[in-house]
């Protein structure tokens, strides 16, 4: 057994079902080859380089203990360890849970999934599996890398354990929107495993963008510039396109070896414009789409009869799942069924081929084929495509690739089908035989371009390095957060004074927020931290907030407390009689108020309050994403419609609210402040508003922020709990 790997600094321990080298029992001898398969291809050749180790299943069921130490050995030398799987997991795990449910379901396929339970009873099992077989080797500093959907919950796993260490997650395939991912019983437990993460990774911006309405719509997570907060853990999801080992592909491209055995591929079929098509067994690669717009061309241009050729590798893969053993059937009769109708002596339409080629030979069929098809019905990326793109060295070639396929979106001089539009895509497969030279070259220099920037090594770097900018963020927020050290410091400075201000906003900081406004009130443990507090005659305890002066009144007209009311509108300083800023005009408010009004009228469950000197939107009762959107609209409008009046609008937490400009929470905080004069000053609040107070109090005050988010504030705590918790241990 491995025990303590030393991984340097720059290593990593990556994780993923599949390692990228595959055992296979050929006449009693055991044969190691290079898996097939996105991840392992990209990533395969070159972890060693910085002295990583990679742990996942080889492919194989040892047959005996013997032979799996065996195994073990020969993996070690190649920086691979082994988790072997039973025949019993690979059904469950493998080809149940993670393909027959998450792949059909992040494939748009809801009609192929198969909801079993004890699909998902082995894939927990073989995750916490995996977990367990990397936990050796992680120290707290160790960097994590796991990969792709059949190991969700295994950045969980590791967390529970290593509560420092840096895991980073990467998603291979698209994430499907949040309508289909709601259709998962195990949906919660999915993005829970997922947020043990520190960094989650896609191909695209749309898959970022799904995840995280997921993560808002299923556990009502809010997300801040793509950035999440799980136990006070921040957590960043960001876009990061999968590239290619451009150098190899391309050196490959210019060996004599590979040229040689091009050449020999152009010569079997000589004249006949060869298309290429290489893609795993796989309904999501579009197999019969192709074959159908194939067929239309053949029938639209009897011409081309004997002068094109469909070269169409494809690998096996998952021929035990259901789904699988049909396309592959539909297949072969389909290829069957072209060849017998368009065929003739000395030339068949398409050359098809069920197996996998080693590197040399793959490469030269990139070399050799004129167009290079992809048609993708839903695809993270797509390497594919742009392994053919590298290794257009010196010959000429087009790239169709479907708009569906992640690659796409970085390839725009490539010619972008809809593979489900099977007549136009036949056309575009006739444009790109018949372009001009000059046109290709174009277009292929283009995209030689973008692949050779944006390399596989690129992507590691990007990944790495943006790890490591969301722990130093991690180490950053937890100096800043309110824990035994900084109370420590906060109480001896409250000891050591005299005459101190003690500025509290009310919802979200002393209260948590109701759906029904009215409902968040005072709780007695509010009522006692801050009666206690008040009990010293050196403190100055004050209530701030947007509320209306009668809320506030209501629920502590009759305590010794200072209450702020309409964001500094009202106070009822120095004698507890409520006063008003003198000066303010209402005039805004008709006009204001119409336009609230067709929102309202739009949008369910949203509703206005009408305060004495000002108006606010609610919309906390109103769907989520539907709310936020509609929001954003509505302060589009108000913006514009402010280049003329000149008010101040507030974008808060489920609320915008429009209010006078003269007066803010900070500027009532520092007029109290200059009239009371205090040698210490506590300032807590959660929202937007209460950001006028952290800028407009002076430097020497603490100021604490409710919930990390983007602050003025020198330190943070986590909820209202935590307030109630300061202000208690303040008043003792
Ligand atoms: N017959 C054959 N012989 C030898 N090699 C063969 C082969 N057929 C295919 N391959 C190789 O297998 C790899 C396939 O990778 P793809 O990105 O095209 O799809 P895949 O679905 O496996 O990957 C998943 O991961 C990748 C990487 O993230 C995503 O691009 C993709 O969308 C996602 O589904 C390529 O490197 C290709 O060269
Ligand atoms: O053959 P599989 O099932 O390991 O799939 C390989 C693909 O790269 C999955 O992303």
């Amino acid at each position: 057994m491995l025990q303590n790997l030393d991984i340097p600094d720059s290593g990593t321990l990556i994780i993923s079902n599949r390692l990228p080298v595959k055992i296979e029992r050929k006449k009693s001898k055991l044969k190691f080859t290079p898996s097939e398969g996105g991840l392992a291809t990209g990533l395969g050749s070159f972890y060693k380089e910085n002295g990583s180790w990679w742990i996942g299943w080889p492919g194989i069921i040892p047959k005996n203990e013997q032979e799996e130490e065996l195994i073990r050995q020969e993996l070690k030398k190649l920086n691979l360890i082994p988790v072997f799987l039973t025949e019993k997991e690979i059904k469950g795990y493998y080809e149940g849970f993670s393909n027959a449910i998450l792949w059909p379901l992040c494939h748009y396929r809801p009609s192929y999934v198969e909801l079993k339970p004890e699909f998902w009873t082995s894939y927990v099992e073989v995750n916490k599996k995996f977990a367990a077989a990397a936990l050796p080797f992680i120290q707290e500093h160790t960097r994590v890398w796991v990969h792709d959907y059949q190991l969700m919950l295994v950045p969980h796993n590791i967390r529970e354990l290593k509560e420092s260490c840096s895991i980073g997650y990467f998603h291979h395939i698209p994430f499907p929107p949040i309508e289909l991912f709601k259709m998962l019983p195990w949906r919660d437990e999915l993005l829970e495993g997922l947020l043990g993460a520190d960094l989650i990774g896609f191909h695209t911006y749309e898959n970022v963008d799904n995840f995280l309405d997921s993560c808002s719509g299923v556990l009502n997570l809010q997300n801040n510039i793509n950035s999440l907060k799980i136990n006070g853990r921040k957590i960043l999801v960001d876009v990061f396109p999968m590239g290619i080992d451009y150098e190899k592909y391309k050196d490959q491209a210019l060996d004599t070896e590979t040229k040689d055995y091009s050449k020999h591929i152009k010569e079997l079929y000589h004249n006949q414009k060869i298309i290429l098509s290489v893609d795993r067994l796989d309904y999501s690669k579009g197999i019969l789409q192709r074959l159908t717009a194939f067929e239309i061309l053949l029938n639209d241009h009897p011409e081309l009869h004997g002068q094109i050729l469909l070269y169409m590798l494809i690998v096996p893969s998952r021929d035990q799942v259901n789904q699988y053993k049909k396309l592959r059937n539909e297949i072969d009769r389909k290829v069957g069924n072209i060849n017998a109708v368009y065929g003739k002596p000395g030339w068949q339409p398409i050359a098809y081929f069920y197996n996998s080629l080693p590197f040399h030979a793959l490469s030269a069929l990139y070399v050799a084929a004129d167009v290079c098809w992809v048609t993708s019905l839903y695809d993270g990326m797509n390497l594919v495509a742009k392994e053919y793109i590298a290794s257009k060295q010196e010959s000429s070639g087009v790239l169709v690739i479907s708009e569906f396929a992640g690659a796409s979106k970085e390839l725009s001089d490539a010619l972008v089908i809809n593979p489900y539009a099977v007549h136009r895509t036949s056309r575009t497969l006739y444009d790109a035989i018949s372009m001009e030279e000059e046109e290709k070259e174009d277009r292929m220099h283009s995209s030689q371009a973008i692949v050779s920037k944006f390399t596989v090594h690129h992507w590691v770097n990007l990944f790495m390095q943006r790890l490591e900018e969301i722990k130093n963020e991690q180490r950053h927020e937890l100096a800043r957060k309110v824990r035994e050290k900084v109370e420590t410091d906060i109480k001896s400075s409250y000891n050591a004074s005299n005459k101190r201000l003690i500025l509290l906003d009310y919802d979200g900081t002393l209260v948590g927020f109701n759906k029904n406004a009215d409902k968040a009130v005072p709780t007695t443990e509010v009522y006692e931290a801050l009666d206690n507090l008040s009990k010293d005659p050196r403190n100055l305890v004050t209530i701030i907030s947007g509320r209306k002066y009668s809320n506030l009144e209501s629920w502590f007209g009759n305590r010794p407390y200072y209450l702020i009311a309409e964001h500094g509108i009202w106070s009822n300083y120095p004698n507890h009689d409520w006063h008003l800023v003198p000066g303010l005009s209402n005039s805004w408010k008709t006009e204001v108020n119409q336009i609230l009004q067709r929102f309202t009228d739009r949008t369910p469950g949203s509703s206005i309050e009408e305060k004495s000197h000002s108006l606010a939107w609610h919309y906390r009762k109103v769907e989520r994403a539907f709310g936020l959107r509609q929001a954003q609209e509505l302060l589009q409008e108000l913006r514009h419609l402010n280049q003329v009046l000149d008010l101040q609008i507030i974008n808060g937490d489920r609320v915008i609210e429009i209010k006078n400009k003269l007066v803010n929470k900070g500027k009532a905080a520092i007029n109290l402040a200059n009239e009371i004069d205090p040698d210490f000053i506590l300032c807590i609040g959660d929202d937007a508003t209460d950001e006028d107070m952290f800028i407009a109090l002076p430097d020497s005050s603490i100021t604490i922020k409710v919930g990390d988010k983007q602050s003025h504030a020198k330190y943070y705590v986590e909820n209202n709990k935590e307030v109630l918790q300061l202000l208690a241990s303040l008043g003792k």
